[in-house]
């Protein structure tokens, strides 16, 4: 189990981590998301023992590893780490550099924990080869069989997966999602892609400004964001400003967006008997029908005239213009030519409502 206690760091009068407590128990995989500076990498950084907090402690397996004044050198600390440069031995080959912190072992014992490390990571094939002979997919296998190799207790990832390409990222999430499963490793991975990191996390902790904006699994994370930030983040990308004029029979709320009456659902902090200004999120994908179909009593329709249609290998994303100067973007199936007046069908689930 991995406990950070009460963690600061200062660089000067900048606080970069800020009374920060976060406990990852034995097995589970915590993925640190946020935007560029919101101290993700710091705290990476002070879970490794490459760096000394102001204030607090971090624990791992029950003992003290930091607190100001004392840190454990990090190759005492019983963790390995992943970077994301990879950062391989360029005159090694992979077989040496995965078996490079087994030199406590017989040449037999180690040779066939290499064998297996490779055969986990898929890379039995390349043995032989030296970092530049080999993708930069293949270059994060190896560095990840290397850290698998001592059998830490802990492993730390920072932001393994942004030096590939679209598709190898998404082929890799996959593969986290498996070894994570079948290892059941304590992990503690930095990602600024919060898509990347509910794939595979059992805990998400999304970081603003170095303190804990939300915690927690990320299908909840998504449902239910607990701020608009948190939203944009989680892909509710249509922030439309909205009026609640009143309460409808089926516990709607009844709204105008623009100049189109629609109904909306409440929320926690917007509910019945609520009037005024709201921001309704809203994810562009989630449109149930983009005919004028007979839509059920409750659904949340949704006017508009197209501004244009953008290709995305497969669907559409439609941008309409709601009127009253509100726009918003949806996912649709097919195109719409621009100036055309369409309705679209909302799912409920996927809306929410903030006050502004
Ligand atoms: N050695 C340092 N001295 C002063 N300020 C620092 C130092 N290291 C980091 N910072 C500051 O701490 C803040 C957090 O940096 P950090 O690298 O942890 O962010 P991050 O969330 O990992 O960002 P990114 O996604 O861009 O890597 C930033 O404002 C950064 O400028």
């Amino acid at each position: 189990m991995l406990e950070i206690l009460n963690i600061s760091r200062r660089y000067g009068k900048n606080i970069v981590l800020d009374d920060l407590s976060l406990t990852v128990p034995e097995g589970k995989v915590a993925c640190l998301v946020g935007p560029s500076g919101c101290g993700k990498s710091s705290l990476l950084r002070l879970v490794a023992g490459l760096d000394r907090p102001s204030a607090g402690e971090i624990r791992l397996g029950g003992a003290a590893i930091s607190t100001p004044a004392k840190v454990l050198e990090p190759q005492r600390r019983g963790l390995n780490m992943v970077f994301q440069d990879y950062a391989l031995w360029p005159h090694m080959n992979v077989e040496r550099i995965v078996g490079y912190g087994l030199n406590r072992k017989t040449k037999k014992d180690r040779a066939h924990r290499v064998q297996e490390l490779l055969e986990t990571m898929q890379i039995a094939q390349l043995a032989k080869r030296l970092p530049s002979q080999i993708s930069g997919g293949q270059q994060q296998r190896v560095a990840i069989a290397r850290a698998l190799a001592t059998n830490p207790n802990l492993l730390l990832f920072d932001e393994p997966l942004s030096n590939l390409d679209v598709q190898l990222r998404l082929e890799m999430r996959k593969e986290f999602a498996r070894l994570f499963r079948t290892l059941g490793k304590t992990v503690l991975y930095v990602t600024h892609d919060p898509l990347e990191a509910s794939s595979f996390a059992d805990i998400l902790v999304v970081l603003k400004q170095g303190r804990i904006e939300q915690i927690g699994n990320p299908q909840d994370l998504f449902a239910k964001p607990r701020s608009k930030w948190i939203a944009g983040l989680a892909g509710y990308d249509n922030r439309v400003p909205a009026q609640i004029v009143g309460d409808d029979k089926n516990g709607l709320l009844s709204a105008m967006v623009g100049p189109q009456k629609v109904m909306l659902p409440a929320s926690a902090d917007i509910g019945s008997g609520f009037r005024g200004e709201v921001v309704l999120m809203l994810r562009p994908e989630a449109v149930l029908a983009d005919s004028i179909s007979p839509a059920s009593e409750d659904a949340l329709r949704l006017q508009g005239h197209v501004l244009q249609s953008l290709f995305e290998g497969g669907k559409w994303r439609v941008e309409l213009d709601l009127g009253g100067g509100k726009m918003a973007a949806f996912i649709l199936n097919e195109r719409h030519a621009a100036g055309a007046e369409i309705t679209i069908e909302i799912d409920p689930k996927a809306v929410l409502l903030f006050r502004p």
